[in-house]
């Protein structure tokens, strides 16, 4: 034994090698780990930017749109940075004045050449689009409506940016792009939950847009669009004349040829109790959406309130034809429509009427009680109750309401269980909801046909996999090292033996 003597012999790698190569394997893990993330992270974001003037009826708004330079094709990447609202009436109201048009956009347009930065205005595309106003001053007068156009569109050439035209769009468009608008802001476009139908209600018209099952049966309501690598089969009609505003008026000129128009008073139950107001017949009469004249009437009338909700009804009711249809089935006025299908989201005015009237989480039945109730309430407790709001917009909330819940029940067949489908929405994701964007990103192709290609994982999703796979390769030299480091006991042989 005490010639064994038992000797520890060191491991036969050298203790500072060892280290010298773990510190290596750290530092290159943490090189590793550092380089993933430096090349995964979004670059420094750079926008691109984009304006789009909505011109509508009653007004202009100029919308400015950003977006990461690079990522130019993936979906929910466009967001709205700023709206203008131009100050005065829309631009169809400047027929007398066509310059007016023109030179009432230049406080928005200055804004937007503050907001945008400057090295970007160049490449800064501008579109006008105006709706359904444009589309009556041009059955009026298409030389008067070309005047319009052209004013705007000599204005729009005097700034910096990229400027891409100044027409009228389409009913169609104006319903479609609404459509790709609302659907691309909740991000429908990837999600396999289906999208979601577009009510949009103006002054001068109004649409309505959803994915049917129903093959259409009449092509001029049905647009077709591949996005992202799924088809869409769109019903969509646009009704000229349907707006609010213009049915206001078909509904007075409705009464005014009836018989309920008595010594120059002309009684509206859409009406407050107490509202009387002197207008003239040619603000009901000046526009092409009421086609009979009236003879031998005087030149203005008072319009009196009675405030009768139910009454109300009844002769917003007369607004909307239903005695021809040659398809299945129709909304109204022979418009071919499929039975509405799932969720929509309803804007503009739809939004701005129910809000207002605290009728945005109702459902129809509890709607049209609580309107019925506001409509006969007197018109000095509304003024009263609301000192801060228009008084054009507060006299007009009654009739609005029951137009709106009248449209969507009598003209479009929603029932009390469809009803509850509608969101009245603004906003979505601090974006406004409306035809404009969706305008844009068509017009600039970014909504690609084919889904684009994407890394097979997300930045976060390849990071975490670079630790967690170098964590393991650490722990596993670590194990490694403390194994191999473990004494080894030798027994030092006999001296005979050797
Ligand atoms: O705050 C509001 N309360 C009620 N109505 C509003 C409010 N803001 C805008 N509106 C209405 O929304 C409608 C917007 O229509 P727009 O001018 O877009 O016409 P269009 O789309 O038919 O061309 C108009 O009837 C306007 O009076
Ligand atoms: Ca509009």
């Amino acid at each position: 034994m005490d010639e064994q003597r038992e000797m520890k012999v060191k491991n036969p790698w050298h203790r500072p090698v060892i280290i010298l190569i773990i510190v290596l394997i750290a530092i290159g893990i943490v090189v590793m780990v550092a380089t993933a993330i430096i090349q995964n992270k979004p670059l420094h974001q750079k926008y691109k930017y984009g304006i789009v003037l909505d011109a509508g009826s009653s007004h202009t708004s100029v919308f400015i749109y950003e977006w990461p330079a690079e990522k130019e094709n993936n979906t929910g990447m466009v967001r709205q940075k700023h709206a203008c609202d131009v100050k005065g009436k829309g631009i169809s109201s400047y027929s007398g004045n066509p310059a007016g048009a023109g030179s009432s956009l230049t406080d928005c347009m200055a804004e937007a050449q503050k907001i945008i930065p400057v090295h970007r205005h160049q490449e800064t595309p501008v579109y006008l689009g105006a709706t359904a106003g444009m589309r009556l001053l041009r059955m009026e007068d298409s030389s008067l409506s070309d005047q319009v156009l052209d004013a705007v569109e000599r204005s729009l050439q005097t700034y910096p940016f990229d400027y891409q035209g100044a027409r009228i769009i389409t009913g169609q468009e104006e319903g479609a792009f609404g459509w790709i608008t609302v659907n691309y802001l909740s991000d429908n476009f990837r999600k396999a939950s289906g999208t979601i139908g577009a009510l949009d209600l103006g002054g001068a018209s109004t649409q309505i847009t959803f994915v049917s099952k129903e093959n259409s049966e009449n092509p001029e309501n049905s647009m077709d669009f591949r996005l992202y690598g799924n088809p869409y089969h769109l019903y969509t009609h646009s009704f000229l004349c349907y707006g609010k505003d213009q049915v206001l008026k078909l509904a007075l000129a409705k009464k005014l040829q009836s018989l309920e128009m008595q010594e120059d008073v002309l009684k509206d139950a859409c009406f407050h109790h107490g509202y009387k107001a002197n207008k003239t017949l040619s603000s009901v009469f000046n526009t092409p959406c009421v086609s009979e004249k009236l003879a031998d009437s005087p030149k203005s009338f008072i319009h009196w309130g009675t405030g009768d909700g139910v009454e109300c009804q009844n002769a917003v009711r007369k607004v909307f034809n239903h005695s021809c249809c040659q398809y299945s089935t129709c909304s109204f006025n022979g418009v071919y429509q499929p039975p509405v299908e799932g969720h929509f989201g309803a804007f503009s005015a739809f939004y701005f009427v129910m809000n207002f009237l605290n009728l945005t989480n109702d459902d129809l039945e509890t709607a049209k009680a609580k309107l019925i109730n506001y409509c006969s309430t007197p018109w000095e407790e509304i003024k009263s109750s609301y000192p801060s709001v228009k008084e054009k917009y507060l006299a007009e909330y009654c009739f609005s309401g029951t137009y709106i819940l009248t449209l969507l029940e009598d003209g479009y067949n929603f029932t009390s269980t469809t009803f509850k489908n509608i969101e009245f929405i603004k906003k979505i994701a601090d974006s406004d909801a409306g035809w404009t964007l969706g305008y844009m990103l068509n017009l600039t192709n970014m909504i690609p046909a084919e889904a684009p290609d994407t890394p097979p994982l997300p930045h976060g999703g390849f990071v975490s996999l670079m630790l967690v796979l170098s964590l393991l390769i650490f722990s596993l030299v670590i194990v490694g090292y403390k194994c191999f480091r473990r004494p080894v006991v030798y027994s030092s042989a006999p001296k005979d033996i050797v």
